[in-house]
C-alpha cells in the first residue's frame, strides 16, 4: 500500500507538490496523471527517497522508503534518467545492481527472459533501441521480486507491441494482488491498464478515483483530463 498524505514540496519560491493526498490499493494499477510540469516525477521522487519533502509524508507499507530493509524487494521503480552506462552489457548491469542488493544472481536470467531480453542479454545497453531500453529498465525494477511496482512514464518510445506487452504485464501482476503507481501521458493506454487514477495539475490533486468515476460524463478519459486540467497545453 502506498499512502501520500499532505504532501508538499517547494524549490525555493516554487511550491511543484502542495498539500496532495492519495493511496493506492494492493490488486490494483493506479495511473498517475498530470500535464508537464504538474508535479509527478516530484511525488515519485518523495515517495522514493530520493527527495525531501517541505511537509507531509509519502509512506510505502506504512514507512519511508528509506526506512525499508528491503527496499529492492518491497519496491520495484523505473524512473526518467536512471539509465544504465552505455557501455555495460545488459546482463552485468543487472548483475551489478542484484549483487549491491543481495539477490541471487539467478533472478537476472529470470527478469531478462520475463522482460524478452533474453536473447539480448549479453548485448551492450548502448546497442539498445529505445522500446529495449525501456524492458531492460523494468527488468532491473523486478530484480528483487517486488509487491509494488512505481513507474514513470513506462511506455515511453515503446512500439505497439512493446505497449502491449507492458499494458498485459502490469495487469497480471496488479491481479496477482500486488501495487502498481505508473505515470503516463498516453490517455487512451491509461485509459485500458489502470483501474484508478490520480490526476494532478499545478502541484493539486484534480480528481482521483477509478477511470469509470472519472471518466463519467465525459467522451473518454482524455476529454475527462482536458477538463480537470484546464486543457493547458504541453501534452
Ligand atoms: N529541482 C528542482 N528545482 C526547482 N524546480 C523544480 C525542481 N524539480 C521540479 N521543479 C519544478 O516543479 C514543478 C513540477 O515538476 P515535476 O517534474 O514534478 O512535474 P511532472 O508532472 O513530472 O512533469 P513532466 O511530465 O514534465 O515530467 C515544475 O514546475 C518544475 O519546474
Amino acid at each position: 500500500m502506498i499512502e501520500v498524505s499532505r504532501l508538499s514540496k517547494r524549490y525555493g519560491a516554487k511550491t511543484a507538490v502542495d498539500d496532495v493526498s492519495f493511496t493506492v490499493r494492493p490488486g490494483t494499477v493506479t495511473g498517475f496523471l498530470g500535464p508537464n510540469g504538474a508535479g509527478k516525477s516530484t511525488t515519485l521522487r518523495v515517495l522514493l527517497g530520493l527527495d525531501h519533502p517541505t511537509s507531509g509524508t509519502a509512506l510505502i507499507d506504512g514507512r519511508p522508503y528509506r526506512d525499508l530493509s528491503h527496499p529492492l524487494r518491497k519496491v520495484g521503480a523505473l524512473l526518467d534518467g536512471a539509465g544504465p552506462v552505455p557501455e555495460r552489457r545488459a546482463i552485468d548491469h543487472l548483475t551489478w545492481i542484484a549483487q549491491s542488493n543481495r539477490i541471487p544472481r539467478s533472478r537476472v536470467r529470470e527478469v531478462l527472459d520475463l522482460v524478452g531480453l533474453g536473447d539480448a542479454a549479453k548485448q551492450r545497453v548502448k546497442k539498445y533501441s529505445l522500446g529495449m531500453g525501456q524492458r531492460l529498465g523494468i527488468a532491473a525494477a523486478l530484480l528483487g521480486d517486488p509487491e509494488i511496482l512505481v513507474l514513470d512514464e513506462p511506455v515511453n518510445g515503446l512500439d505497439p507491441d512493446g505497449i502491449r506487452w507492458v499494458r498485459t504485464f502490469l495487469r497480471e501482476f496488479a491481479a496477482s494482488g500486488r501495487t502498481v503507481l505508473l505515470s503516463s501521458h498516453l490517455m487512451a493506454e491509461m485509459a485500458e491498464t489502470a483501474d484508478e487514477a490520480v490526476v494532478i495539475a499545478q502541484g493539486r490533486i484534480v480528481a482521483r478515483g477509478s477511470i469509470e468515476e472519472i471518466t463519467e460524463g465525459h467522451a473518454s478519459l482524455e476529454t475527462a483530463f482536458f477538463a480537470l486540467t484546464g486543457g493547458q497545453v504541453g501534452w
